[in-house]
């Protein structure tokens, strides 16, 4: 493989042109104010080496890539029961869509649409003492930076501007598939999308798929082996919503985005990548995150198929 970091170092000049085409995501007005012409990428290698370009070090919200912390904890407490109550099939719709509850009687099709997530994040009370604090803690841990927090104007951001998430979480419970109280749910739910990160943080964080499950900074495991498999399998059917075949057909990676920006993907066996860049295509994620993924995975020679 050509070096990575001269790799990493050709992408600014690569992904120019896509900038100024897509727009920071408009529905959470605290990201909207994002500069659009960030961009940063970092590479965790299971070695422990990393690779940063460009803004990598800056923070930036995490969004729905906190969905799959959300689920490797749920997966890790409740193991094969959490399927009972969401699916593990694409949506083919977008991200925060209702319709697809209805006539499936309130079984989100995956963990990563906002339906599931409210799912997993209601199993995820049954288990965590203090929800807020422990999902940062395990957050800190697995990137090793306790500087990662939570941003409180993201958060009321999203809270003010948050009905569509309350109409799945009313939705969702009508059928019975919330236990807890549904401000319960949704604060937790919030709490975890206004998680602020860096790619290097992000990139380190996602190592533990790249490796089998084990964690990056301790002799543990963070979930088993299987669960580790079906996570990123689950990243590459779902994690990019409505454009997940898209991603399979252009980067070949498992991959999760979230409308921060950020994408996050994992090369089993070798590495994690995170890319950010603000400006988002009509599917919720980044464009210049994808071209920056598609040109390193075929730069770099990888791709799952
Ligand atoms: N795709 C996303 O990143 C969506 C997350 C956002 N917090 C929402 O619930 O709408």
């Amino acid at each position: 493989m050509e070096n990575i970091q001269n790799v990493l170092a050709s992408l600014p000049e690569v992904v120019a042109d896509a900038f100024g085409q897509g727009k920071p995501a408009g529905y959470i007005p605290a990201l909207s104010q994002v500069d659009p012409g960030k961009f940063g990428m970092a590479i965790s290698t299971v070695n422990g080496d990393d690779f940063v370009i460009g803004d990598a070090d800056e923070f930036f919200s995490i969004q729905s890539i906190s969905k799959v912390f959300n689920l490797s904890l749920a997966m890790h407490y409740a193991g094969e029961d959490l399927f009972k109550r969401v699916g593990v099939e694409p949506s083919g719709t977008t991200f925060n869509s209702l319709s697809q509850l209805e006539y499936e009687n309130g079984i989100p099709r995956n963990p990563f649409i906002n339906a599931g997530a409210l799912v997993v994040t209601d199993a995820l009370l049954e288990f965590v003492k203090s929800p807020k604090r422990d999902f940062l803690d395990f957050v800190r841990g697995l990137s090793n930076n306790i500087d990662v927090h939570y941003d409180e104007e993201v958060f009321r951001s999203e809270y003010d501007n948050g009905q569509r998430n309350a109409a799945l979480a009313n939705y969702l419970k009508s059928f019975g598939n919330l236990d807890n109280h549904i401000s319960r749910v949704l604060d937790f739910y919030f709490y975890q999308c206004s998680v602020s990160m860096s790619c290097r943080d992000l990139a380190r964080a996602f190592r533990f798929l790249a490796q089998d499950g084990r964690h990056p900074y301790k002799d543990e495991q963070v979930v088993s082996r299987l669960q580790a498999r079906r996570i990123n399998s689950l990243m590459m059917t779902c994690g990019t919503y409505d454009e997940a075949g898209e991603f399979a057909f252009k980067v070949g990676l498992p991959c999760k985005s979230g409308v921060g920006g950020g994408i996050v993907a994992v090369i089993p066996g070798e590495m994690s990548v995170c890319v950010w860049s603000p400006e988002l295509g009509p599917k919720g994620n980044s464009i210049v995150g994808m071209e920056a993924l598609k040109y390193f995975a075929r730069k770099a020679g990888r791709s799952i198929f």
